[in-house]
């Protein structure tokens, strides 16, 4: 049985739009299946928990919404052995991006029935302070690219630019918006068992894939593997010296400025005296504390058209 678990706020309610398309077709109704929409901030992560009751009788759970609505179901299974799917229906997409999913949402389903090799994904694990550690499945970031995630997430161009297919753009008003009042933060970082004190820092970003704000390749370098991950240290820069930076991070070549460091570690400690802005997925909220590690077993991802073929 499969179980579809649908976010109808994402995206614009392009997700509501996808499943309701999909229910007509002949390839649905020949498929055992039940479907739940999401009806709260958090509701996600609370089916998917239940879920887990009775996994055996699942044979995947295909998740229809954005970043933010499949990072609540992996940390409701918080079960390496569901296979989940997703069909991208958000304003981000990035995970899509990231696994190179372009199968239209029949196509996925298709080829989840059919049995199409899964994809094996190494999710993130992160502590924030006391709290119970969790998973993220594309990026975590510290500082400026969470308060600019926080402002796009809150803006009224969002919804507009949403609707038009152009998230991005509503990123990029509110990266003008934060730069103008951002003040850099004092962090202390561990990495690779090395303390190391970052006095002007601009933001410390975390990636199990290079996309990041709907398609800017914000670590090019990134792979999704199960030992290390890439961490960008953005530190010590002019606002104006930053705008240029963002310019390029399309292209990846801002990774070529003197201001940007790559570093590769197992593990990565954020300390902060004063609380920082932080996202997770796209989501938002402040911590003093964060510990990072990489999920060593690989959670299963179906659906994705393994032969070259992306037709509907
Ligand atoms: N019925 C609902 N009403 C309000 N919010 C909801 C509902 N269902 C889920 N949510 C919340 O909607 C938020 C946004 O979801 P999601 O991140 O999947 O979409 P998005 O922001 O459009 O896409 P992306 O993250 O790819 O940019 C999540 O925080 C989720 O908890």
């Amino acid at each position: 049985m499969y179980f579809f678990i649908i976010n109808p706020k994402a995206g614009n309610g392009r997700p509501k739009r996808i499943f309701n398309k999909l229910r007509k077709s002949k390839l649905y109704s020949e498929t055992e299946s039940i479907y739940c929409y999401t009806r709260y901030k958090g509701h996600a992560e609370v089916i998917a928990h239940s879920i887990k009751e009775s996994y055996s009788l699942v044979t995947a759970v295909i998740v229809i919404g954005g970043d933010g609505t499949l990072h609540e179901v992996i940390n409701g299974l918080r079960n390496h052995d569901i296979t989940v799917s997703f069909i991208p229906g958000g304003s981000g997409n990035d995970f899509a991006r990231g696994i190179s999913n372009r199968a239209k949402p029949l196509k996925i389903v298709n080829n989840i029935v059919n049995g199409e090799k899964d994809l094996p994904y190494w999710l993130g694990n992160y502590k924030i302070d006391n709290k119970k550690s969790r998973f993220f499945i594309n990026s975590m970031g510290f500082g400026f690219d969470a308060e600019v995630a926080q402002a796009a997430n809150a803006s009224i161009h969002k919804k507009l630019t949403t609707l038009f297919r152009f998230g991005t753009i509503s990123y990029l008003i509110a990266l003008i918006q934060v730069l103008l009042k951002y003040k850099p933060m004092e962090v202390t970082l561990e990495v690779n068992g090395e303390v190391r004190r970052v006095p002007n820092c601009w933001m410390v970003t975390v990636a199990n894939h290079p996309f990041y704000g709907g398609g800017m390749k914000i670590i090019p370098s990134a792979r999704n593997q199960p030992t290390v991950f890439p961490v960008l240290l953005i530190h010590s820069i002019s606002k104006w010296k930053v705008l240029t930076l963002f310019m390029t991070v399309f292209t990846g070549k801002h990774v070529n400025f003197k201001e940007v460091e790559i570093i590769e570690t197992t593990k990565l400690g954020v300390f902060s005296k004063n609380k920082v802005h932080y996202q997770v997925d796209g989501q938002t909220d402040t911590c003093n504390k964060c510990v990072i590690t990489k999920e060593s077993q690989s959670i299963r991802i179906a659906g994705k058209t393994t032969k070259k073929d992306t037709s509907a």
